[in-house]
C-alpha cells in the first residue's frame, strides 16, 4: 500500500502546526517521527489516521484522498494507536482487543468468521494472552500500551502509525515491542523521543521541528551530530554501535551559546 504525504499544512487561526509537510513511507519499512515538544508528531500521526483533516495538502493512499475515503474502508486499511488512548468501560482486555475488528463487520456480514483467531493472534504477538480476561482498568500502562497494539493489530491494517507507542514501557518492554512492530513488516510511522531506538529500530526517518520537515531519509543519514544540534539543541556525538548495525547517540549536553 502506498502512503504519500503530500505538503500537508494543518494551522488553528495564526498557529502553524504543520507546514508543507511531505513524504512518502517506504512500503513495509519502519520511519520514525522525530523532533522536539510541540513540533507537529502527533498532528501529523492524526491528519494520517484519519481523526484531522489538514488545512492544506493531502494525504493519499494508493493515489486515492484518505480523507474522502469512508471510515470503515479507512479502518481496514490503517490503524492508529493514540498517545494515551484509554476507556472507562469496564472491559476485559480481549472485549478492548475486539473493538479493533469493528470495521471488518458489516450489515451484509455481521459475523466475523475469522475474528476470534486474529484477535488471540494479536494478543500473542503483544505477549498479552495472559492478560485476555483482565479487566482493562486493572491493566499498568504498560499492559495497556500492549493491548491497545494488540487492537490496532486486530485490524488486520497495512499502515500502522503509533504515537509514542514506547513511553510506559520498560526498557526490555521497549525492545520487544518495537521488534515485533518491525517484523509485521507493515508500512509504519511511529513517533518517537528516544533517538537510540529511532536509531536501532527505523529505517527511515523525518525529524520536525515547528511543523516542518528538517531530516528526512535512511536513519543513519540523516541522525547526524549537526542535525540533532540544530533542531534539539543537544550537542550529541554519533558512533557505530559495537555490535549492532546502527548508530548510537551519546549525549554531550545542552548547546551552550
Ligand atoms: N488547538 C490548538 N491551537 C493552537 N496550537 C495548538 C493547538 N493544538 C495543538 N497546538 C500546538 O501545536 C503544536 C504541535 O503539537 P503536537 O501535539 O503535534 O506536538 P508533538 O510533536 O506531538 O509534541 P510532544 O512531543 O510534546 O507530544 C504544539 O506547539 C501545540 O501546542
Amino acid at each position: 500500500m502506498r502512503l504519500e504525504i503530500d505538503e500537508v499544512g494543518v494551522r488553528i487561526g495564526d498557529a502553524v502546526l504543520l507546514d508543507a509537510v511531505s513524504l512518502a513511507p517506504r512500503p513495509g519499512r519502519v520511519t520514525g517521527v522525530l523532533g522536539p515538544n510541540g513540533c507537529g508528531k502527533t498532528t501529523l500521526l492524526s491528519v494520517v489516521g484519519g481523526v484531522r483533516r489538514p488545512t492544506s495538502g493531502q494525504v493519499r493512499l494508493d493515489g486515492e484522498d484518505l480523507h474522502a475515503m469512508r471510515g470503515r474502508r479507512r479502518a481496514r486499511t490503517l490503524a492508529l494507536l493514540e498517545q494515551e488512548a484509554s476507556t472507562t468501560l469496564p472491559l476485559t482486555a480481549r472485549e478492548v482487543v475486539a473493538t479493533g475488528r469493528i470495521p471488518h463487520r458489516s450489515l451484509l456480514a455481521p459475523a466475523d468468521r475469522e475474528g476470534g483467531a486474529v484477535i488471540s493472534a494479536a494478543l500473542a504477538t503483544v505477549d498479552a494472552t495472559q492478560l485476555t480476561d483482565r479487566l482493562w482498568t486493572s491493566l499498568s500502562g504498560g499492559e495497556r500500551q500492549r493491548v491497545h497494539l494488540a487492537r490496532a493489530l486486530a485490524q488486520e491494517p497495512s499502515v500502522l502509525l503509533l504515537d509514542e507507542p514506547t513511553n510506559h514501557l520498560d526498557l526490555a518492554h521497549q525492545l520487544t515491542f518495537l521488534e515485533r512492530v518491525r517484523e509485521l513488516g507493515l508500512t509504519t510511522l511511529v513517533s518517537l523521543h528516544d533517538l537510540n531506538l529511532a536509531a536501532a529500530f527505523c529505517d527511515d526517518v523525518v525529524v520536525l521541528r515547528a511543523g516542518r520537515v528538517r531530516g528526512l531519509g535512511p536513519v543513519e543519514e540523516v541522525l547526524t551530530a549537526d542535525l540533532v544540534r540544530e533542531v534539539y539543541d543537544v550537542e550529541v556525538t554519533v558512533e557505530p554501535h559495537p555490535r549492532r548495525e546502527h548508530p548510537v547517540i551519546r549525549w554531550d549536553g545542552p548547546v551552550t551559546a
